[in-house]
């Protein structure tokens, strides 16, 4: 593992590093933002899985959230969302291919031979984070939109692994949205089955745990009522005695300036959530 970018920011610091992922079988880049509080000794981490044509660097580029987690003493985590190389298979079109892994394990080809973004975010990388730098195993996860729906299929697969759940502008139903049918259709193929569990609404049908998720949704968001649709996740948690909490909110889009305007909110209700 090599660090390629070392910032001071809010007392604490901002890097990024480069290392050999073999659940990708590529070169892979992540961000990890260390608090201040971590030269004294481990702090929880927030894992936080970006959207469709992000890199490691737009959430610690344009979120606000070192400060944050300045404030509160969490690490944050930012991977890549695909694997990268020039051996890597890649699309036309921004929802496909590099930059948009949509956090499933590919059984189909040429996808397989690398896009396993769902065992590198649930497995690998909190395994190597936790390793190499200084925090606890208390997790919590978060994203937005393609991210979101990668941040509640790992926080609900996994069962005791994560002390709390967020999301921005979720696609919380992949299987039944254009930007999710395109994705699954190439990575997983025919078997519908095989989409469920790679389903936020599916998968709270029958969650083990019923770790509260809370969701932020801009009403302006330009995808909202086509790739979106948070209201299809409400009623089937609704309906199955799952806590989501879905707060729709007035005015704003889906870009970062969103995300920005209530990353505050999420790391403090992530902080109640790693005290404990
Ligand atoms: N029209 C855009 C579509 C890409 C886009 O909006 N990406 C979002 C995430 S969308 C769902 O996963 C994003 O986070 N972009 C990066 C940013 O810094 O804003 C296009 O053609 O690029």
């Amino acid at each position: 593992m090599e660090r390629i970018e070392h910032r001071a920011c809010f007392g604490g610091w901002q890097d990024v590093y480069r290392h050999e992922s073999a659940a990708l079988g590529c070169t892979m880049q992540f961000a990890i933002y260390l608090p201040p509080q971590a030269q004294d000794g481990p702090v929880p981490v927030l894992y936080w899985l970006s959207g469709l044509t992000c890199t490691e660097q737009n959430f610690i580029t344009k979120a606000g959230a070192q400060r944050y987690a300045a404030e509160h003493g969490i690490a944050i985590v930012a991977p890549d969302t695909s694997p990268r190389g020039d051996e890597v298979a890649d699309a036309d079109g921004y929802d496909l291919g590099k930059g948009a892994g949509f956090y499933v394990n590919a059984t189909q080809a040429p996808w397989a031979a690398h896009y396993r973004m769902y065992d590198y975010v649930a497995d690998e990388l909190p395994a190597l984070v936790e390793a190499n730098f200084p925090v606890t195993s208390m997790r919590a996860i978060s994203g937005h939109s393609m991210g979101g729906h990668g941040a509640l299929v790992v926080a609900l697969r996994n069962p005791g692994r994560y002390r709390s759940v967020s999301a921005f502008s979720p696609i919380v139903a992949p299987a039944g949205v254009p930007w999710g049918e395109k994705a699954f259709s190439a990575y997983l193929g025919d078997d519908r089955e095989a989409w469920t569990r790679f389903d936020a609404s599916e998968l709270v049908k029958s969650a083990a745990e019923k770790l509260p998720i809370l969701i932020d949704q801009g009403e302006a968001d330009e995808f909202l009522d086509t790739q979106l649709k948070p209201w299809l996740l409400k009623e089937a948690a609704d309906a199955a005695g799952y806590p989501v909490y879905l707060r729709m909110q007035p005015g704003y889009d889906h870009s970062y300036y969103f995300i920005a305007s209530f990353i505050g909110e999420h790391i403090a209700h992530h902080a109640v959530a790693l005290r404990k």
